[in-house]
């Protein structure tokens, strides 16, 4: 389903101001039209209106202006169940009920489907079965949610919202807590629901991550798009060093030449690091502050830190 978003401004009012006058605009004019089954990776500094756009997507936080439409139908003008048959929302920081189970906690992803005439039903069981086993918490169902370590309760709130199967999923910073394996499970799961035709706009702070995964890349700052686009036309030194004020190197993945960000060590070398390094981390940063002043070539990469990119 296609997800357009036109003029999008959202803010938070400041005590006695309504909502017709934020005190602070988070969201400054946004436009975006995202394609059915594509990834769309929203990027940028902390406090620039990312999950703002995001609540305000889902219909959870009312924009000043603008739209949010989605199969053509403005969110906001849709019933909010209507509205969560289209659209799915993991928020950076979601709330459980107290002492609910894993299972307990994916069958909400299921309210929507429920209604005075539409009872629990073996396919609502089959959607909470699917998502608990694409998120590889299965064996963790019978589990109380708030005794799992941070990356599995991560892990279980992503199966809630797939359990929704909506066309558009949003995902704020989905692998936040997830260790490296755990993180490409989940974004290689992000890709299987592209590819099976759902939309998925997620927010990372990992740029690599997202020039690896997303089929667009939106870069914001203050509440606007600064630069949006394939991944290669868009991730380069100039909007790491334009984001968030960082030199750095983008290279060239080896297996499929997409950007990876090397950000550069920004203490200034005095004479203390003229010497030569005498354990492997005082190397490393020695080999960073050497590095080329410019991105390198793609075919050269130059010799430093080594730079872990998982395969897609
Ligand atoms: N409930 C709120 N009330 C008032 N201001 C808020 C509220 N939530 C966010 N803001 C402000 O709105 C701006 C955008 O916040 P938002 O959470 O959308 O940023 P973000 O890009 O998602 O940040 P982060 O990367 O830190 O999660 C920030 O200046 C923030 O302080």
């Amino acid at each position: 389903m296609e997800l357009v978003v036109q003029q999008l401004k959202a803010g938070y009012p400041a005590g006695t101001r309504g909502k017709s006058e934020p005190a602070h605009l988070a969201v400054r004019g946004v436009d975006l039209t995202i394609a059915p089954g594509q990834v769309v990776a929203i990027v940028g500094p902390n406090g620039c209106g990312k999950s703002t756009l995001l609540r305000a997507m889902a219909r959870l936080h009312q924009p000043h202006a603008g739209t949010v439409t989605v199969g053509g139908d403005d969110v906001w003008r849709l019933r909010q169940r209507d509205a969560a048959h289209r659209v799915s929302l993991l928020p950076q920081s979601p709330q459980a009920p107290e002492a609910v189970t894993v299972a307990g906690l994916v069958r909400y992803g299921r309210h929507p489907h429920q209604g005075l005439f539409r009872q629990w039903s073996r396919e609502d069981e089959r959607a909470v079965r699917a998502a608990l086993t694409a998120t590889g918490v299965a064996d963790l169902a019978e589990r109380r949610l708030d005794q799992l370590s941070g990356g599995q309760r991560q892990r279980c709130w992503l199966a809630m919202v797939l359990a929704q199967e909506t066309p558009v999923v949003l995902l704020d910073e989905p692998t936040s807590a997830l260790d490296l394996g755990h993180a490409v499970e989940v974004l290689e799961l992000v890709r299987e629901v592209a590819t099976a035709g759902r939309t998925v706009v997620m927010v990372l702070h990992d740029l690599t991550s997202a020039a690896r995964y997303a089929d667009v890349v939106v870069a914001m700052r203050d509440g606007e798009v600064v630069a949006s686009g394939p991944p290669r036309e868009v991730v380069d030194a100039a909007l790491v060093q334009r984001l968030y004020g960082v030199p750095a190197d983008v290279l060239a993945a080896p297996v499929d030449g997409s950007p990876v960000v090397v950000p550069r060590a920004r203490v200034a070398a005095g004479p203390e690091e003229a010497r030569e390094p005498d354990t492997p981390e005082a190397a490393g940063a020695a080999l960073t502050k050497a590095g080329p002043a410019t991105a390198v070539d793609a075919d050269e990469p130059p010799a430093g830190d080594a730079v872990a990119v998982p395969q897609r």
